[in-house]
């Protein structure tokens, strides 16, 4: 039905737009025509991308939100998932009777990108072997790289972190969280500048609000912030406060996206009315998940080395016969130490998949429960 409805609108829209064109060939005027007919009010605006589901986008201009989709030629002539529009992108919109469709992208000053291994299990695009990029979030001027004093603290992660933050084009920023529950807090910070040099190192708490001035003056009202870091280290609780702090500034003027609490809203650009956008998409959110796996790849190259010359391909380093990994272990190439910290991180990595997979099955189902109505 409702695919129908619009399947229709979209081909009235056309007709309309042919009869404009052909009316006085000039976008953006209403032209009356003898019969009193109206032609439809069209104009090229510039927004900025603040959603995206698959190929639903809403974009925002200086005054109103639009739900739009994308033009016919991102899918004929663009090469590759890179080139369509992500969150945080400013697009060119043609807007036709209120409808909206996306032209094209503007250059991106910053992107994240996601480099996801084709593992050949899943037909893409790149065939077997290749690699696909996504983009994450554009236009991201700081990432903030939160991570708590209370014991989630790890530095190999921070430095993945920082590098996942200049490959972008991003500022780093490394918020210290929970300074309240670290009682001595100097030598984890002084320990994290020292991997960090010249990057603003700032210990937090939401609790005391110790920091948060600091904080504030690394931001620029204008700028487009994502924030990235383990679960529970205080990404939401920070979010909110850097969202309600900068109503506060202005005061006076209406959101449009975003009203506080920023998780009761389905926009992905969050934004406060002086500027300040802060980007929470789930491909953001996952940002901690690459960031191990390629921790894991990179710091433990010499165990998949090892993995390489088992005897079979799926070899569990268990009881199987011909396990390089063991006999490494035996006669102390490799440490058990060692082995055993590349456990537990692949343990964490496959717990976060099997979160991520839940969330988008929960997903999945909202959406077809969504779609029945
Ligand atoms: N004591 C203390 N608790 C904090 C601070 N910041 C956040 N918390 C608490 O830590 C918990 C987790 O905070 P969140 O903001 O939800 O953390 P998150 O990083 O968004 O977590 P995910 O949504 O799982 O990614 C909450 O119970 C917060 O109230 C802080 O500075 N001090
Ligand atoms: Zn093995």
């Amino acid at each position: 039905m409702i695919n129908n409805k619009e399947h229709m609108n979209r081909r009235e829209i056309e007709k309309k737009e042919l009869e404009t064109i052909k009316i006085d060939g000039n976008i953006g005027e209403t032209v009356q025509n003898g019969a009193g007919y109206s032609a439809p009010e069209t104009s090229l605006q510039e927004g900025r991308v603040i959603y995206k589901n698959r190929g639903h986008y809403r974009v925002q201009t200086s005054d109103q939100v639009f739900d739009a989709v994308l033009s016919g030629r991102f899918k004929y002539e663009t090469v590759g998932n890179i080139d369509f529009p992500a969150v945080g992108d400013w697009v060119t919109i043609f807007l036709v009777d209120g409808h909206c469709r996306i032209e094209s992208v503007k250059p991106r000053r910053s992107v994240f990108v996601r480099k996801q291994k084709d593992t050949g299990g899943k037909k893409m695009a790149g065939g077997v072997g290749t690699t696909q990029e996504q983009v994450i979030a554009a236009n991201v001027d700081k990432a903030i790289i939160v991570t708590g004093l209370d014991g989630n603290y790890n530095l190999k992660r921070i430095e993945r972190f920082i590098t996942l933050a200049y490959n972008s084009g991003a500022k780093p920023i490394i918020v210290m969280s929970k300074r309240d529950l670290c009682p001595t807090p100097e030598a984890l910070i002084e320990a994290v500048k020292a991997v960090a040099f010249g990057i603003p190192v700032i210990g937090y708490s939401a609790v005391t609000g110790e920091g948060f001035e600091m904080l504030s003056a690394e931001l620029e009202p204008t700028d487009t912030i994502v924030l990235i870091g383990s679960s529970g280290v205080g990404k939401s609780t920070l979010t909110n406060k850097l969202l309600s702090a900068s109503v506060q500034k202005t005061g006076e003027t209406q959101l449009h996206t975003a009203k506080g609490k920023h998780t009761t809203t389905a926009a992905q650009l969050l934004q406060g009315v002086n500027g300040l956008a802060i980007i929470d998409t789930p491909g953001v959110r996952e940002v901690q998940l690459w960031a191990d796996e390629e921790t894991l790849d990179q710091t433990f190259d010499d165990i998949g080395a090892l993995t390489a010359k088992c005897r079979f391909n799926n070899c569990t380093h268990g009881n199987e016969p011909g396990c390089a990994v063991r006999a490494a272990i035996e006669s102390g190439a490799l440490t058990e130490e060692r082995y055993a910290h590349y456990l537990k991180l692949q343990r964490e990595i496959a717990f976060l998949n099997r979160k991520k997979q839940q969330l988008q099955t929960m997903r999945n189902r909202k959406q077809k429960h969504f779609k029945k109505r």
